[in-house]
């Protein structure tokens, strides 16, 4: 009989998390003006708001932060981050940041100017509001195929080339600084880029004059997705994978609490010494010296660590079936979930599990209140909130898909928390004819809203 996958690490140390009543999450919303934001972690029993700079770091990482070299200038830890990020993507050049917006508003202080236009697959929230406080604009080119939940295509993060070479063909050169790859693709689902659309985007960027950027925040996972998926990938290693991917960019921005297996960091990476210099300035600006840019020496020792860890098989593989796993059990209860499931993430389709909520009223804020009151546990809405309005018409804006995401933390809960996660979704899908009312924004912030925006019930 073939034996079993199990983790390929055992656990060290653990992290007492609390259960609550019903009656008590019911109030703790309320103060929480129903934004889930608002809530006290201790309020929280199962914490998947985010798999950001959530997951939990290996001995060898703890070990590394001891080692860390706090110097000014010229930190040790900075060159053995350098020499391990070399390593794996090919690029030349870094600047440490403390987290992955910070990255985008370092390059985009760059590159983006008012007026450009940023086409790639679907930006993120952050990503997206770094182009658009500066005036520009992000056009979204992913295949038809990721806004159907029930197609299953295997990368649903591609682009497709034809929407990209509108873009190419109806904007003047000059105002598109670059086309941008998410890595894998976050509001579509978690969802792989392969390599054959990578590599097709650049040489019709290169046609163009078009730099390409990677947003890779998750790059490892989409790594492991090509070596399983993708024809004649299968032998080779995910650093290899890696190596390759980022050939086909100019340059990369990283959120390191993903696939840097970190609580807090990020960085740019480039093989342009002019964007590297220019970048330099404003990263001394905005972060700080460009050898730590917001980054203890312990942070960036942990992070050194944390890169190789994360660009390997058997840890992904772990990672990647322990979603895989959550969201087949939701398949096997009915319930309507973005397939393929993701690299990091369950996306659960609100406008099929609550048909009785008008998208007005927010149907997956309403899903994830519905799922906190229920059993405890946290989840994000990536949809209408998260879209925030039209710049200009100030209307809300509805995407394709309207997702209530279960990110899963990196090496942090055990399938027992999966199959409590899997039975309190199937508890609200049995009563959910029963839910006909969904909430209203009292108070919202110009941009990046469903961080801090404040609801009541409709
Ligand atoms: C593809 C991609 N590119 C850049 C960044 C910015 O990186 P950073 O500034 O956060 O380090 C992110 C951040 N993604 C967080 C944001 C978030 C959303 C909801 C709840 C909590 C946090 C998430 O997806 O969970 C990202 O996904």
């Amino acid at each position: 009989m073939n034996l079993p996958y199990a983790e390929p690490f055992r656990i060290k140390m653990v992290e007492e998390i609390y259960q609550s009543t019903r009656a008590e999450r019911e109030q703790w919303l309320k103060e929480a003006n129903y934004n889930l934001f608002n809530l006290k972690s201790s309020h929280v029993y199962i914490d998947l708001l985010t798999d950001s700079g959530t997951g939990a770091m290996s001995d060898r990482q703890w070990a590394a932060l001891m080692t860390g070299d706090e110097s000014y200038a010229g930190s040790r830890s900075f060159e053995q981050l350098q020499n391990t990020v070399e390593r794996i993507t090919g690029f030349k050049y870094l600047l440490p940041t403390h987290q992955g917006r910070a990255a985008e508003n370092v390059l985009f202080s760059v590159l983006v100017k008012e007026g450009d236009v940023v086409p790639g697959n679907s930006h993120f929230d952050t990503t997206k509001g770094h182009i658009e406080f500066r005036k520009a604009h992000a056009i979204d080119c992913t295949i038809d195929e990721a806004f159907d939940i029930n197609d299953l295509h295997p990368f649903k993060g591609n682009i497709n080339l034809e929407k990209l070479e509108a873009v190419y063909k109806n904007h003047p050169k000059e105002s598109i600084p670059f086309c941008l790859i998410t890595i894998t693709c976050n509001s579509s689902g978690g969802q792989p880029v392969s390599l054959e659309n990578m590599k097709a985007v650049k040489a019709l960027s290169d046609q163009y004059g078009i730099p390409v950027f990677f947003d890779s925040a998750r790059f490892a996972e989409n790594a492991y997705f090509i070596k399983k998926r993708e024809q004649g990938q299968e032998n080779r290693s995910i650093k290899e994978i890696c190596k390759e991917i980022f050939s086909y960019g100019d340059g990369m921005t990283m959120s390191s609490k993903k696939d840097g297996l970190v609580n807090i960091g990020g960085f740019i990476a480039l093989n342009s010494e002019e964007i590297f210099r220019k970048a330099s300035n404003f990263t001394i600006i905005y972060e700080g010296f460009i050898t730590y840019g917001g980054m203890a020496g312990r942070d960036m020792a942990a992070l050194a660590v944390g890169l190789d860890e994360a660009t390997e098989f058997a840890y992904l593989e772990s990672r990647i079936s322990q979603v895989e796993y959550l969201g087949n059990k939701l398949i096997e209860y009915g319930i309507p979930v973005q397939k393929p499931i993701g690299g990091h993430a369950v996306f659960i389709d609100s406008l099929n599990f609550l048909p009785n909520v008008s998208r007005e009223e927010y149907p997956a804020q309403t899903l994830g209140l519905e799922i906190y009151k229920e059993a405890g546990i946290r989840t994000v809405e990536i949809g209408t909130l998260l879209a925030d309005r039209d710049p200009e018409t100030r209307q809300n804006r509805y995407p394709k898909l309207e997702l209530v995401r279960l990110a899963i933390p990196r090496r942090t809960y055990t399938n027992n928390h999966m199959d409590y996660i899997a039975t309190a979704i199937k508890n609200v899908y049995e009563r959910r004819e029963e839910i006909a009312k969904g909430y209203k924004i009292t108070w919202e912030p110009e941009i990046l809203r469903h961080f801090t925006v404040q609801l009541e019930k409709a």
